[in-house]
């Protein structure tokens, strides 16, 4: 199994550390447009490998593709970060070239590639890779979702008092400040609704702190994170690579889904060894959907100003 991360910064070199540390893939090749850079990240990686006892083996590579030909998963994480201040929508000038080029660059060495978008704003990145490039759509996957729901635990464990491991609940909808539709009415602690436990204004709360989760870390660190979302990475490539089956909430491109098309989105898919194995329609209450139709709405106005 042979994975390529594209941006060996903060969020790809975590999402290579995660993966080399759950020890299911044979290759990671990290690849970055700065001279050497890729290269130094993974010669620290390989030196974490006697200690944290892992034999997958990290290259790295300056922009020279040829050294990531025939990989089964490619991650994209190369563009620039936001800054305190800024929404993830105004990155779409610098990005969008870069996630295109990044793409296309991929795809002539790995014809057959899974690839997973993660550069900003990214529903509308994972919309210009579907338009952009001629793979088949359950082979275009955005992580945003699986971060959202694991910061939404993080807050709904903190409002309960409760381990994380003791709560459950999933963020569909955009990967955005406003967007996010965390599901409070559907979150639980041990298999109890989480309502049993917490008051409404509690719970609204906790989907308030959800949906501002990556803009309260990006001004306590001055650039966005990266711990959370190179793990969250790491689970939608290894639900791929070892043919998991497991359900994530995932950008993925909408053909009547939910009642929107022409359009990626978070919602919840099935991933396996195909990629998005299967799009889950849940019941959603007529005041979610209302809420994922509005964030659809915000996704395909940042949609609205790529050049395709
Ligand atoms: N989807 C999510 O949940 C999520 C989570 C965190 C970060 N992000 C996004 O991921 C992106 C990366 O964030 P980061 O913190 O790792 O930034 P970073 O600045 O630390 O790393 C980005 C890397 O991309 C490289 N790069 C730029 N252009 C390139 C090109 N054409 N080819 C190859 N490499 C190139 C840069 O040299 C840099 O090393 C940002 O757009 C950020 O907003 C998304
Ligand atoms: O917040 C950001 O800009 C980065 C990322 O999308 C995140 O949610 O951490």
């Amino acid at each position: 199994m042979k994975v390529t991360v594209v941006g060996a910064g903060a969020v790809g070199a975590s999402c290579a550390e995660y993966i080399a540390i759950k020890n299911f893939a044979s290759e990671v090749v990290l690849l970055d447009i700065k001279e050497d850079y890729a290269e130094g990240k993974a010669m620290d990686l390989m030196q974490t490998a006697s200690l944290n006892g892992f034999d997958t083996k990290i290259t790295g590579s300056t922009n020279d593709y040829s050294k990531t030909a025939n990989s089964d998963i490619a991650v994209i994480t190369s563009g620039i970060p936001r800054k305190p201040g800024m929404t993830r929508e105004e990155l779409i000038g610098i990005n969008a070239g870069i996630v295109k080029e990044v793409s296309s660059n991929l795809i002539k060495h790995s014809p057959d590639v899974t690839i997973i978008v993660v550069s900003n704003p990214m529903d509308t990145m994972t919309y210009l890779v579907h338009k952009t490039t001629n793979l088949p759509k359950n082979k275009i996957i955005g992580m945003g979702g699986a971060l959202d729901s694991a910061r939404f635990k993080y807050r709904l464990a903190e409002a309960l008092d409760a381990p994380a491991s003791d709560v459950d609940g999933m963020v569909i909808g955009g990967h955005s400040d406003t967007g996010m539709v965390p599901l409070t009415r559907l979150a639980t602690r041990n298999s109890v609704l989480a309502s049993e436990f917490l008051s409404e204004d509690r719970l609204n709360q906790v989907a308030e702190d959800t949906k501002v989760g990556g803009a309260t870390l990006t001004k306590m660190l001055g650039t966005s994170a990266w711990y959370a979302p190179g793990a969250a990475v790491s689970g939608l490539v290894q639900a791929i690579a070892c043919d998991q089956q497991k359900m994530f909430p995932c950008s993925a491109l909408l053909e009547g889904e939910y009642g929107l098309s022409d359009l990626c989105i978070g919602v919840p898919v099935i991933l396996g060894k195909n990629g998005i194995e299967k799009i889950v329609e849940i019941d959603l209450s007529d005041a979610e959907k209302n809420k994922l139709k509005e964030s659809s709405e915000g996704v395909k106005k940042t949609n609205g100003l790529l050049e395709i």
